[in-house]
Order: structure tokens, then C-alpha cells, then sequence
């Protein structure tokens, strides 16, 4: 029987992707400095209330690399868990994300702009391209994907 066939990937060329979920609140309000107020309320209906709202959001965070052939690992896990807590929760966990974080004073706090952010704060700490896609799911019924595109 033959084996090593030449069609079989050796153990370096395989690609894996791993992900860790990341769970965080914090409160909203749908604005857009670039509207007025009642273009607003008609962009964003009841999330553009002037006293905001909170989610329990839960975050995907997906990285895509080479298997190690010797550690057996795309990446360590629990580096990814360090780089999560210092691009995620500590600038986003019980916050407002409007008042609290500088990068949404002029820019609205809709998840697809938390998806932006975070990809670029991760993008930061993680090793070149190996970062490969943040869903977040802002409700169980709305989830946005980002892949640094
Ligand atoms: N493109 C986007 N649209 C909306 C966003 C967003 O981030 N991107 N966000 C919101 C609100 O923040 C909002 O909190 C979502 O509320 P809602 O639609 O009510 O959430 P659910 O679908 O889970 O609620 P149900 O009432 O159970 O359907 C709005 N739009
Ligand atoms: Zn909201």
C-alpha cells in the first residue's frame, strides 16, 4: 500500500484558524455628529435616545496561521487572551463607549465601527497577518464581521 503520497500536505504547509470568544457590557447611544438631530432620530430610531442603552456584547476574535510542526500551534492561546484583555476589556468593559472611549467622541458606536476598533487595536499587538476576522455579536440577533478589509 503506498504512502507519503504526494498529494498530502506536509505538517508546515497546514493552515489552522483558532478563535476565543470574549464577552464585555458597556452602554450607547447611535449618534452621528455629521446629522442633525432629526436626521438622526430618523437614521437610528430608538437608538439614537439621548440616554443611550447597553449590550452584553460577545466578541470572536480569529486568527489564521501556519500549524507549528514543533508546538502544534497557530498561536498560544493564552497570548491571545493577553492581547484580547489590552485591546478589548480594559478599554471597552463597563464603559461608555461614547464618552469613555476617545476614538468614538466623533465616530457613531455602531458595532461595525467596535469591529473596526478592535481589529486595529489587536492588529497592534498580534504578530503580521495573522489576525483574520472579529465578529461581534451585539445582540443574538445582530452580528457584524470585520476582516481588515
Ligand atoms: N448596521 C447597524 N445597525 C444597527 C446597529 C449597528 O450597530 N449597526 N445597532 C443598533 C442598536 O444599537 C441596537 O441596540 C439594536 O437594537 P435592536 O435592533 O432592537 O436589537 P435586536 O434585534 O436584538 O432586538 P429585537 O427587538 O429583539 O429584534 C441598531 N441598528
Ligand atoms: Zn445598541
Amino acid at each position: 500500500m503506498e504512502t507519503g503520497h504526494c498529494c498530502e500536505k506536509s505538517a508546515k504547509e497546514r493552515t489552522g484558524y483558532i478563535t476565543r470568544v470574549q464577552s464585555f457590557s458597556a452602554c450607547h447611544r447611535l449618534h452621528s455628529k455629521s446629522l442633525s438631530e432629526e436626521e438622526n432620530k430618523e437614521v437610528y430610531g430608538k437608538c439614537n435616545n439621548p440616554n443611550g442603552h447597553g449590550h452584553n456584547y460577545k466578541v470572536e476574535v480569529t486568527v489564521r496561521g501556519k500549524i507549528d510542526p514543533i508546538t502544534g500551534m497557530v498561536m498560544n492561546l493564552t497570548d491571545l487572551k493577553r492581547h484580547i484583555e489590552e485591546a478589548i476589556m480594559i478599554p471597552l468593559d463597563h464603559k461608555n463607549l461614547d464618552k469613555d472611549v476617545p476614538h468614538f467622541e466623533n465616530v457613531a458606536s455602531t458595532t461595525e465601527n467596535l469591529a473596526v476598533f478592535i481589529w486595529d487595536s489587536l492588529a497592534k499587538l498580534l504578530p503580521p497577518n495573522l489576525l483574520y476576522e472579529i465578529k461581534i455579536h451585539e445582540t443574538e440577533k445582530n452580528i457584524v464581521v470585520y476582516r481588515g478589509e
